[in-house]
């Protein structure tokens, strides 16, 4: 039986360190000092605003950029990311926004694609109860694993992704918007999914624009801004420290509407 899980870290153990991290792209600072920690069963939101360097971060940490300077310590060693096999390898999985997924081959194909039980001889049977057991384990709805993707809900997608990139027993797993362009429901289940993996040990990072699915899922809030740190906060944190903090100002457009919009909530309540 496949055990998300594998051998990992304690609850609450550091999964992921990273300090000073920066990446030059040329000229240009994509990331200047990144400091951020994520442990064993926590949801680490990385929010900013568009060129913050959430991508750029990520793309690091999944092996397909490599830091300028700084360091990477995973699992309590310190790590060197040179491709994106050696991130795998490490325990790092990553979905990024696009899934990767192959429209026209099923669930059981998707889930195994490039990592057959034996490439040699396809060992449908086994492949096919894995991949129940693994859905099973995240309670995912998905109707059918001989279903080709193409007939799949934007939600069900990302599940079949998210267990795609379990298979390989990870520590941490970094989801780039897995709700961006979900509807209400199919929100909740993705929501109800990234706990289930969280649940179970795992160290979660998810980038997000939409600060209501952070508040519902992330354990804390880590905001960049214009390639550096600008705070770490918790789901209790106000909308506005939060939005001071994405956009670099206390008093903006943003939060002008913001603080607009809870008082004439606050006028209707009263
Ligand atoms: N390959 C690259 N070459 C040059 N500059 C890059 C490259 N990738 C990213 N950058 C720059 O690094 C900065 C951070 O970009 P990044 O895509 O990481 O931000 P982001 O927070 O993910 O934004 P978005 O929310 O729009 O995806 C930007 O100024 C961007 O132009």
């Amino acid at each position: 039986m496949t055990d998300i899980t594998g051998s990992g870290p304690t609850r609450g153990e550091p999964v992921l360190s990273l300090r000073n991290v920066s990446k030059n792209f040329g000229a240009v600072s994509a990331l200047t000092d990144i400091e951020l920690d994520v442990h064993a069963g926590e949801v680490v939101a990385l929010v900013g605003d568009n060129g913050a360097g959430k991508s750029t971060l990520v793309k690091i940490l999944a092996g397909v950029h490599q830091a300028s300077s700084g360091t990477i310590r995973f699992m309590g060693r310190e790590v060197a990311m040179t491709d994106p096999g050696a991130a795998l390898d490490l325990g790092i999985a990553t979905v990024f926004q696009d899934l990767a997924l192959c429209e026209n081959l099923d669930v059981v194909a998707n889930i195994f694609l490039g990592r057959e039980l034996d490439p040699w001889r396809l060992d449908e049977v086994a492949m096919e109860v894995k991949a129940w057991t693994l859905l099973n384990e995240l309670a995912a709805r998905i109707p059918s694993v001989r279903e080709p993707v193409a007939s799949l809900s934007g939600g069900q997608r990302q599940t079949v992704a998210i267990a795609r990139s379990l298979l390989l027993e990870p520590k941490l797993i970094m989801l780039d918007e897995p709700t961006a362009a979900l509807g209400v429901a199919q929100t909740a289940e993705v929501l109800n999914l990234i706990e289930r993996v969280r649940d179970r040990g795992l160290g979660v990072i998810v980038i997000s624009h939409n600060m209501e699915d952070v508040r519902a899922v992330a354990d804390r809030i880590v905001v960049l801004r214009l390639g550096r740190n600008n705070g770490v906060f918790t789901p209790e944190s106000s909308n506005h420290e939060l939005i001071a903090a994405i956009t670099g100002a206390t008093e903006n457009a943003v939060s002008r509407r913001a603080a607009a919009h809870a008082a004439a909530q606050e006028g209707g309540l009263a």
